[in-house]
């Protein structure tokens, strides 16, 4: 079936640390992360600022995560304390934590995928099952 695919990018600094690991990565410090956000559907939506059908999802709703901490994004906050318990500080939940959040502001059916990358040589990707 035919489809449409929106993808955008962004990124974010925040700091972090993993708990309990044993070694640098335990302490405090700081990525500017990369983020992609793919959102697949074949149906076209209104959105929250537009009520016709004309989009898959709006793109302001796939970008919350760059707003500052202040405003409900990622930006400029420690991550060990935005993030619920149940999601620890790795790309892995951060990539999940995205989807999930990203998620609720999306038309149901949308289809994410979400690409977190904290270093130039190293990226995750969480997505739907097909
Ligand atoms: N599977 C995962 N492994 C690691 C994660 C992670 O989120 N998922 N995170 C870290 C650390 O947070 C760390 O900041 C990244 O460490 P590292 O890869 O060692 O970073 P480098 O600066 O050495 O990366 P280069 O791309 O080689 O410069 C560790 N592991
Ligand atoms: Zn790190």
């Amino acid at each position: 079936m035919s489809k449409w695919k929106l993808t955008t990018e962004f990124t974010f600094d925040s700091a972090h640390y993993i708990k309990d690991y044993n070694g640098p990565c335990g302490r405090l410090h700081g990525h500017t992360y990369k983020v992609r956000v793919e959102a697949t559907s074949n149906q076209l939506h209104g959105s929250e600022f537009c009520p016709h059908p004309v989009m898959v999802a709006d793109f302001r709703s796939l970008r919350w995560a760059k707003k500052d901490v202040s405003k409900g994004g990622l930006d400029h906050g420690l991550l060990n304390e935005i993030l619920p318990p149940n999601y620890e500080t790795t790309a892995e939940m951060i990539a999940k934590f995205i989807y999930d959040e990203t998620k609720k502001r999306v038309p149901e059916g949308v289809q994410l995928k979400v690409m977190v990358s904290e270093t130039a040589n190293s990226w995750v990707e969480y997505e739907d099952e097909t």
